[in-house]
């Protein structure tokens, strides 16, 4: 479970999150908002990228201002612009960083990495420089980036904005089937109607926070 009690969050002398208590047990949960709402922000805060300015914010009981790199252990985190997280050379490389830095074994790396690259079908990649490969395709090369380390969260910030109908599809299914909870930030509202909540956000509050068929409408009609 991911817990924020009284959360607020300034980035200077501007708040961006105001005072927001919430727990988040769901397995699928969408952040709506418009721009500058304060989702990323929000979504930040689930893997101790970013703590509070004030209140706290906990996972399974891990604070993450205290236990930040438990946490982040815990939560992965699937940024919106791919090229941001691949660092490695060659697809194999990148999507075993993670692994190596926690210092698991090379033959239990080679099989991991075997069975993600696999599973995103991008196993021909695998000894091909990343930066060769479409948009959509590195998206899901970041995905696997994350889910090879086997976290019991994963949040996605703005998963599907950059891909074309196809690999827009994809993402949607790969996150469909994900075993693991997810958060997901989002101005795609037809791919959150299947998740289990939907929280809105207008400047830093929640305002709206229901199932997603009660929500989406409604945040829909608060748009006027
Ligand atoms: N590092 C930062 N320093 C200063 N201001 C920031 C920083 N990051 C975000 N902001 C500001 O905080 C506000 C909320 O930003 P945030 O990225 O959380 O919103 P968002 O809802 O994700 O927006 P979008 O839908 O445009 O991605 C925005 O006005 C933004 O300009």
């Amino acid at each position: 479970m991911i817990e924020l009690r009284a959360v607020t969050h300034a980035y200077g002398d501007r708040a961006v999150l105001r005072d927001l208590s919430l727990s988040i047990r769901e397995r699928r949960v969408a952040i709506l908002g418009g721009n500058g709402s304060g989702k990323s922000t929000l979504a930040r805060m689930l893997n101790g990228l970013i703590v509070p300015s004030s209140g706290v914010v906990t996972v399974d009981g891990l604070d993450t201002r205290t236990d930040g790199r438990a946490v982040r252990q815990r939560v992965g985190f699937v940024f919106q612009n791919p090229d941001v997280q691949i660092v490695y050379p060659t697809v194999e490389e990148d999507v075993g960083f993670g692994l190596k830095a926690r210092k698991v074994a090379k033959d239990e790396i080679a099989r991991r990495v075997t069975t993600v690259l696999d599973r995103y079908n991008l196993t021909r990649y695998r000894h091909q420089p990343a930066h060769q490969m479409s948009g959509g395709e590195k998206q899901l090369l970041a995905i696997a980036g994350v889910l090879v380390l086997e976290p019991a969260h994963v949040v996605f910030d703005e998963p599907t904005t950059l891909l074309d109908l196809r690999n827009r599809r994809t993402v949607i299914q790969v996150i469909r089937e994900l075993p693991q909870k997810a958060v997901v930030v989002t101005h795609d509202l037809d791919m959150v109607m299947d998740f289990d909540r939907a929280l809105v956000l207008e400047e830093g509050r929640i305002v709206i926070d229901d199932v997603p068929a009660v929500a989406v409408p409604a945040y829909v009609a608060r748009l006027g």
